[in-house]
């Protein structure tokens, strides 16, 4: 055994015998740390070889057992040789022990003043926390009161909003009451029959040209006088000469009305169609008198023409009866031409020629499913320049809007909607091309038919020819004859389409004793 001599570190001095020094040979009792430091060998005075190492451990004033030495020792002496290493043994454990001690009150007299300053941060820091959530719990229950509060005012709000809700509801609907009641009154009195005159304004090419104008003098709402501007004498029906002739109408339009004044003219009879009503709709006159521009017009909203405007009409009205019933409507719409005596479907891609009872109407979801339906139809509708307009239609157009309703006790009737965009009627022309003369003979021949129709059905006819066209009979139902229903028959016009240079003549017989649930509105367009 050795006594450690430094106090910065263990001194361990062992017989070595100037071998390299191996860790097992010395130990540090203190720390139980070996060095691995190579022993540097000193001869004494007997010529005895002494090694010397330090141990790394830095802590003087402890024993360094060299267990070669205590090895030796025991080998020497066999008596002692049991007792020696628990002896040992039980010295390093009692020195570690104290050591162990001495290191821990050390440790915690370090330890101690950062024990009592972290306790009096940490108490510090919970008070603070506390006093933290205590005005969080303050400011939570402040703002629950509030919501409670804001809570409360708004149920009553809605409340207050449901009660007037009702209200209205019943309102609207004795308003939607009477507006029918007033419309079949309405009906009552004009015959079911309006015919409206339109006079359109000049196109800024005929104020290039600086064409003649006729004069229209317009006596009422209802009444037009027209003067012949070349001079020359019109000739009565009594064959009286005369320079004027008056022209009488449910309206006249003049030629500053807009598009949504004469939509505005339309909406309750459109209306009328989602309570099952037929409604047809013609636009008719000389070519190039506003025909198309009225039926679609373009494609700004204020210049957007009467179809474009129903639908929109339509769904607007369903939304607000929505509200108050349970009635779901579905809204189809075909788009169909009359070319040469046949009917063509203008929604496939080229004009698809086919039979008058196949269906081809296609479902109307949203407005924009029918301005992408009217786009595609104007496409395809076949047009040609004629001498009064550039894109002059040569066909007649039925847009068949069907409007369908059901609720939960069952299917309510289904209105049709037809607007019909008539092909302009032309003088024949013996000097026209042969393809254009045919057409003009064919629309003149379908326009009398129609004529003879409308007659017919005012004469009371027990025989109508809706047979005579493809148009009539395409029309059969919205004219009158709903053989789905035992409706009375259809109301009474004639048209009588003697063309004057100046303006068509139009005849219409009323009758207002009809109570069938077709109406029908018939548009003269005056080209002046
Ligand atoms: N009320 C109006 N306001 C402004 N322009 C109009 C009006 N009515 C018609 N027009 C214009 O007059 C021209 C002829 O109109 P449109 O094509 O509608 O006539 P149409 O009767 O359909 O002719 P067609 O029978 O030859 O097809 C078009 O350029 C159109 O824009």
């Amino acid at each position: 055994m050795y006594m450690a001599q430094s106090t910065i570190a263990h001194k361990i001095v062992h017989s070595c015998h100037n071998m390299p020094y191996r860790s097992d040979m010395c130990r540090c009792i203190r720390n139980n740390c070996f060095t691995n430091k190579r022993c540097k060998c000193k001869r004494d005075e007997k010529n005895k070889k002494t090694c010397t190492v330090y141990c790394k451990c830095r802590k003087g004033g402890r024993e360094c057992i060299d267990p070669a030495s205590v090895a030796s020792t025991s080998t020497a002496s066999t008596s002692t040789s049991n007792i020696r290493p628990l002896t040992v043994e039980c010295l390093t454990l009692e020195s570690e022990s104290e050591s162990e001690e001495e290191e821990l009150e050390v440790v915690e007299t370090i330890i101690n003043p950062w024990q009592e300053k972290s306790k009096k941060l940490e108490n510090e820091k919970v008070k603070e926390m506390e006093n933290k959530i205590d005005a969080l719990e303050k400011q939570l229950q402040q703002v629950q009161k509030e919501a409670e509060d804001k809570i409360d005012a708004l149920e009553k709000q809605l409340q207050q909003a449901q009660k007037e809700a009702e209200e209205w509801k019943i309102l609207a609907y004795k308003k939607i009451n009477e507006c029918r009641i007033l419309r079949n009154a309405n009906h009552e009195l004009t015959g079911k029959i309006q015919v409206f005159c339109r006079i359109r304004p000049r196109t800024s090419k005929e104020m290039l040209q600086q064409k003649a104008l006729c004069n229209i003098n317009f006596i009422d709402n209802c009444t037009i006088e027209v003067d012949k501007s070349d001079g020359s004498d019109a000739m009565s029906c009594s064959g009286k000469q005369q320079r004027t002739k008056q022209f009488s109408f449910d309206k006249v339009f003049a030629s500053n009305a807009s598009q949504a004044d004469i939509f505005l003219e339309l909406s309750l009879l459109i209306e009328s169609s989602l309570e099952g009503y037929n409604v047809c709709i013609f636009a008719y006159g000389q070519a190039g008198s506003g025909k198309t521009y009225t039926m679609e017009g373009e494609r700004e909203p204020q210049t957007e023409g009467i179809i474009p405007r129903t639908v929109r009409h339509i769904f607007r009205v369903i939304q607000e009866r929505q509200l108050m019933s349970t009635t779901t409507y579905k809204i189809k719409a075909s788009f169909l031409e009359i070319y040469n005596e046949e009917l063509y479907d203008l929604l496939e891609t080229t004009p698809k020629k086919i039979e008058i009872k196949y269906d081809c109407a296609k479902p109307i979801i949203n407005q924009q499913d029918l301005e992408k339906y009217l786009q595609h139809a104007r496409h395809n509708r076949r047009v040609a320049s004629t001498a009064s307009n550039e894109r002059s239609s040569r066909s007649h157009l039925v847009v068949r809007i069907t409007v369908s309703a059901s609720t939960k006790e069952g299917v309510l009737p289904t209105g049709n909607l037809d607007f019909v965009d008539l092909a302009g009627s032309e003088t024949y022309s013996e000097r026209s091309p042969r393809a254009q003369q045919k057409e003009t003979t064919k629309i003149n021949c379908s326009l009398s038919a129609l004529t003879r129709v409308i007659r017919s059905i005012s004469n009371n006819d027990l025989y109508i020819p809706y047979r005579d066209s493809i148009l009539t009979y395409l029309l059969k139902s919205s004219l009158g004859a709903n053989t789905a229903s035992d409706w009375p028959r259809v109301p009474a016009a004639a048209i009588c389409p003697q063309c004057s240079t100046l303006i068509i003549t139009v005849v219409v017989v009323r009758r207002s004793t009809i109570t069938h649930l077709t109406a029908l509105t018939l548009f003269l367009l005056g080209y002046v």
